[in-house]
């Protein structure tokens, strides 16, 4: 897989005090990459200098093969990027922005102007005022307007913030269809969890400034110990042993434990023994945001 940005030892200080200690990763063609972390982890900071909004303290970050400290233009001509809330103009049409847009920038074609039109499924639209836009229409067309330039690497903040349902499914499904069929990588930063998971091929989780973990989703979700939910009837003495032994939770119709597969059997027997009924057992997967809560916990203690 081709890297599209790469992150190496980078460090970041403001008036002397750390942000950034040192981060490392990277971002291959084609991948949705989500960016984690607790308020204050320095996520926004990095994104900014990824950017160029902000200088690098130490460490290079390379866009495309170009380092943004030795040619910056060079690198951010492979971005695009919705870091705060793509300003609009809303007495005008989306067509009229993307071509004012177009008219600042060099190169941006009247086909190319189509084309993103077409991707992001506004044409019907398009000859609309933006104030008559939903907000998931706006975030489109400012999905839009950073894909004009044709960049290699998508950078979003917040991408479904203030978006409805529906609205967030949109975005997730064209930044799906942009990473799968244009080769486009993506770089989204969002405090939803259950999104990210839905959205994101690959995690990086960041806790004061350094990084905790890097992994695909699904092996952040899957995790030998899974959570088993029993529906049975009255407990009675057995939630002794259930809690002692299994730190069982007891909910309305039954328990749930943190177990191997291999501890279920006996669980089953030991009910069973004791006379009681029991209706079903399922295992749940953790969701992402049970594991972001553990290892950042953990690494705060
Ligand atoms: N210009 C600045 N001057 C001083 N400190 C700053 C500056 N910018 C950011 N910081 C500090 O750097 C740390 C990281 O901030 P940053 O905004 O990158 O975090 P974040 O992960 O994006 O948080 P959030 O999820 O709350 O948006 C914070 O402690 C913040 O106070």
């Amino acid at each position: 897989m081709k890297p599209v940005l790469t992150l190496d030892n980078v460090k970041k200080s403001i008036k002397g005090k750390s942000i950034i200690n040192g981060l490392s990763f990277t971002v291959v063609e084609g991948e949705v990459f989500g960016f984690l972390g607790p308020n204050g982890a320095g996520k926004t900071t990095t994104i900014r200098m990824i950017v160029g909004l902000m200088g690098i303290t130490e460490g290079d970050i390379v866009v495309c093969g170009k380092s943004v400290k030795k040619d910056f233009e060079g690198a951010v001509a492979n971005i695009g990027a919705i870091v705060e809330n793509p300003e609009m103009y809303k007495f005008l049409t989306g067509y009229q922005n993307l071509h004012q847009y177009a008219r600042m920038h060099k190169g941006i074609t009247k086909e190319k102007i189509d084309e993103v039109v077409e991707l992001v499924g506004l044409t019907a639209r398009i000859h609309d005022k933006v104030k008559t836009y939903s907000l998931g229409m706006r975030q489109r067309l400012g999905l839009a307007q950073c894909l004009l330039h044709s960049p290699k690497l998508l950078i979003l903040d917040e991408p479904t913030n203030g978006l409805d349902p529906a609205g967030i499914r949109e975005i997730r499904d064209h930044l799906r269809m942009l990473t799968r069929e244009k080769g486009l990588s993506v770089i989204v930063s969002s405090h939803l969890l259950s999104e990210m998971e839905m959205m994101c091929d690959r995690i990086a989780i960041i806790q004061n400034g350094s990084l905790v973990d890097v992994q695909q989703v699904r092996d952040f979700v899957q995790h030998d110990q899974l959570v088993y939910n029993f529906e049975t009837g009255n407990l009675g003495d057995a939630v002794v042993w259930l809690k002692e032994e299994y730190n069982a939770t007891i909910v309305e119709n039954g328990f749930t434990i943190e177990a191997g597969k291999a501890e279920i059997p006996a669980i089953f027997k030991k009910l069973v023994l004791e006379g009681i009924d029991v209706y079903g057992a399922k295992s749940v997967s953790k969701s992402l945001e049970d594991r972001f809560l553990e290892i950042t916990a953990e690494k705060e203690a």
